[in-house]
């Protein structure tokens, strides 16, 4: 399992009771800074992926979530790397920026507000469609407890 992980990054799509999704603004490397992403990370060798994924939303947002189900998953640029998008949901705590310079949530009809990483653009597409009508609590209804 250790091998399949090798360059996954995992992000959690965190939708509100309003239907909002969380984005994050980076601040690093320069070439990825000013633009905006979901929360996550690498997965780190021998870690479980979602545990990677509640302790990267600990680290940069400093709360606990819900995981519901895989969203989707898309190639990065970086060869041999590619990501893994959840649903979720915050448990707990109030999102506070600690590793990015801004966050937002945004409605279905906001997503083109921001600047996204160029790699993220067919998640954001199709998240457009699944926050229409979609609430936190029907994001957890799908998944049941990961
Ligand atoms: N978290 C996240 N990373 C993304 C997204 N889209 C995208 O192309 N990436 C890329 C940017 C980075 O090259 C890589 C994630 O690496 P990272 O630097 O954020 O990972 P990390 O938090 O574990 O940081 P580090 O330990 O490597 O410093 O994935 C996204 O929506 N969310």
């Amino acid at each position: 399992m250790g091998q399949d992980l090798k360059g996954l990054v995992v992000a959690v799509a965190l939708v509100d009771e309003a239907g909002r999704v969380l984005a994050a603004r980076r601040v690093s490397p320069p070439a990825l800074a000013g633009l905006w992403e979901f929360p996550g990370g690498k997965v780190e060798p021998g870690e479980d992926e979602l545990t990677a994924l509640r302790r990267e939303c600990r680290e940069e947002l400093a709360v606990e979530i819900e995981v519901g189900r895989l969203f989707g998953e898309i190639a990065l640029p970086a060869p041999g790397w590619r990501m893994r998008l959840w649903l979720g949901r915050v448990l707990q705590g109030t999102p506070v920026a600690t590793a990015h310079d801004a966050l937002r949530w945004l409605g279905a009809q906001e997503l083109d507000d921001v600047p996204w990483l160029p790699a993220d653009g067919p998640l954001v597409d199709a998240l457009r469609g699944e926050l229409t009508g979609a609430s936190a609590q029907a994001v957890g209804n799908q998944a049941g407890p990961v």
